[in-house]
């Protein structure tokens, strides 16, 4: 599963700090880390988000329970739809002075905001459309179906 984020990774870094989004990261991350091959440490952050919902302002929890000082920090979510929330994650990681900032998302859609960071990601979907399913919910359900499906409403 995802090589291509996995082999870039692998060639880009000797070590780093995986930072998932929770929850809707959990899954992909978990996937994720066992294709790397460098050393990693693992922590998490959380904005809580409205599937759809294009200006998350909910509060950023990130209690830093490893310090990020002059490591390498990859982010680790799951979708980036209008790009807002991870936007801010980036900003808000940046204080605390990694050596450097990437993001690893399973989706990218193709409204999203520019984030000036390394990004890697594992497929750009054609729409705007919600996804359901490894991660993502609806009204905070179905993150744990096995694949991702278009959600009809
Ligand atoms: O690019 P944006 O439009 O800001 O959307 C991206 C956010 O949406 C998803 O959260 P999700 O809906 O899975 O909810 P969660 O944060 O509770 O996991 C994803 O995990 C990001 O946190
Ligand atoms: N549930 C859900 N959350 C998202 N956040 C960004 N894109 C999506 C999506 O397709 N589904």
């Amino acid at each position: 599963m995802f090589p291509s984020i996995a082999n870039r990774l692998n060639r880009r870094y000797r070590s780093a700090v995986i930072l998932t989004v929770v929850p809707g990261g959990i899954l992909f991350t978990a996937d994720l880390v066992r294709q790397l091959d460098f050393e990693i440490e693992m922590d998490g952050i959380s904005c809580p988000h409205t599937p759809g919902d294009r200006h998350n302002n909910s509060n950023i929890s990130y209690q830093q329970n490893i310090t990020v000082s002059n490591k390498d920090v990859i982010i680790v979510d799951d979708a980036i739809e209008s790009g807002g929330t991870m936007s801010r994650l980036v900003a808000h990681i940046a204080e605390y002075f990694p050596a450097s900032i990437a993001v690893a998302t399973l989706f990218v859609k193709p409204h999203r905001i520019a984030i000036p960071t390394e990004q890697y990601y594992a497929y750009e979907t054609a729409t705007d459309e919600l996804l359901v399913g490894y991660g993502l919910p609806w009204q905070n359900k179905f993150r744990n179906l096995p694949c991702v499906k278009r959600l009809i409403k």
